[in-house]
């Protein structure tokens, strides 16, 4: 699995947090930033990284703003990106088996760093259980594509 991370300022100690995470479970990662000195615009971070997964260069993507909407709201803008705002374990676990979600998005003025780190282990390690869940997904793909 590959993975692409991205946060704003908002993100950025979880964005660490994350990356701490995916390095100790060996999954393959790139960190695109942000490399914030001062504030920067979520749309910059999360359109290009959902594109990146879009067109196959990587599985996953994880996006961290101050709220995680920012970042759910603008990659589902991307055609094939199924993003979902996540900020507790049932519904990290659940997303996956349901929905077959791309992008995990979080926000760090939500939830704290403990929390976080357990949600994105969650939804790294658990598979889309298919079955009636398929067509629903497929329902989508095929919304995007008339
Ligand atoms: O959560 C976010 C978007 O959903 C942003 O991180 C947040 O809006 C940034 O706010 P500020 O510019 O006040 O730091």
């Amino acid at each position: 699995m590959r993975v692409i991370l991205a946060s704003d300022h908002g993100g950025v100690n979880l964005r660490q947090e994350v990356a701490g995470l995916l390095t100790e479970l060996n999954v393959e990662f790139e960190d695109i930033g942000c490399d914030c000195e001062g504030s920067v615009d979520y749309p910059d971070y999360a359109i290009p990284a959902a594109e990146r997964v879009a067109n196959g260069e990587f599985d996953k993507a994880i996006l961290i703003c101050g709220t995680g909407i920012g970042m759910s709201i603008s990659a589902n803008k991307v055609k094939g990106i199924r993003a979902a705002l996540v900020h507790d374990l049932f519904t990290a676990k659940v997303t996956r088996e349901h929905n077959d979600s791309n992008v995990l998005c979080m926000g760090e003025r939500v939830i704290g760093p403990g929390l976080a780190v357990e949600i994105a282990r969650t939804w790294v390690q658990t598979e889309f259980e298919a079955g009636r869940h398929e067509k629903r997904v497929n329902k989508i793909s095929a919304y995007e594509n008339e």
